[in-house]
């Protein structure tokens, strides 16, 4: 019986309280959780890229991409992105919860989810003075992707990135939203869609008290605005590859990543994935 109920004072032991709704601290420890696992799977911190910012690449750097064939600069671009994705999926591990989620739907949720958290990221590496990103080591302009033919792709990439970049997230800001695009119930393929859904509106509530305690409130419908953007530039992307693979089947299947692979070529079993 509950120590103290025999004088008809009911004691509640407050470790073993269930509390039905998320306190204050349990939404505070997720936040900072998330922020931590942004942290440790961000390939440079914020200092770093400062640091690079005058790095670019010279006229004749630029050309040795732009005469790159189109498979060589696709597979050159599939393995950087594949990069990029690797860190997103470290991340999506460390998210309070997303490990608890069954096997296939943290694959769903990486197979539609990755590419929107690596565009969200790379308005960290955008430097919106002479509209760069930071790619292979370097800043560069649109026109070092020449040799993709996906001019209109890369087009939208910048954009959204320059626009995210203007809205000046905080790193604990980035953290959250990413881990909000992440942690999406509505995903196709999911099996156990409530529980994605309790993560989910934890997330939601973390990104809410960050915005609040920085006085931004103004910014979660912007952010929530772009959650569309990203969805078009992933069907974009797939678009695009669909396309390339009609011309370069051999690259796709012996060249590129097999994560790669099973995240965006949509007939690809899992394996890489399981194991990371
Ligand atoms: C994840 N951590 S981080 O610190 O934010 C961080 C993240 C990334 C990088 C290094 N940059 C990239 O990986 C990268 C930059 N820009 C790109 O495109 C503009 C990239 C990149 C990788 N693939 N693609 C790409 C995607 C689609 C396409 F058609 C062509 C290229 C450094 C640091």
């Amino acid at each position: 019986s509950i120590p103290g109920s025999e004088m008809g004072l009911r004691v509640f032991d407050t470790e073993n309280l269930f509390c039905p709704y998320p306190t204050s601290t349990h939404i505070e420890e997720l936040c900072a959780s998330i922020f931590r696992s942004h942290r440790e799977t961000g390939q440079y911190c914020v200092e770093e890229l400062q640091a690079l910012r005058w790095k670019f690449f010279s006229r004749e750097e630029v050309l040795a991409y732009q005469n790159k064939s189109v498979d060589e600069m696709w597979q050159h671009c599939a393995v950087r992105l594949t990069d990029a994705v690797q860190y997103v999926v470290e991340f999506a591990k460390r998210i309070p919860g997303f490990r608890q989620l069954g096997q296939n739907d943290q694959i769903a949720l990486l197979k539609s989810g990755s590419m929107e958290v690596v565009l969200v990221r790379m308005s960290r590496i955008f430097n919106m003075e002479n509209s760069t990103v930071f790619f292979d080591g370097k800043f560069a302009g649109t026109e070092l992707f020449k040799s993709l033919a996906c001019c209109d792709f890369i087009a939208s990439v910048f954009d959204f990135a320059h626009g995210l970049c203007a809205l000046r997230l905080t790193e604990q800001q980035v953290a959250l939203f990413s881990a909000l695009v992440l942690i999406n119930a509505d995903r196709p393929c999911l099996e156990d869609r409530d529980r994605v859904l309790r993560v989910r509106k934890d997330v939601e509530l973390a990104l809410s008290h960050i915005l609040h305690r920085d006085n931004q409130e103004s910014l979660l419908h912007k952010l929530y605005q772009k959650l569309a953007l990203l969805k078009n530039l992933c069907t974009l992307h797939i678009e695009k590859l669909r396309w390339f693979r009609q011309y370069f089947p051999v690259t796709v299947h012996s060249l590129f990543p097999p994560l790669y692979k099973e995240l965006f070529v949509s007939d690809t079993d899992i394996h890489t994935m399981v194991t990371l």
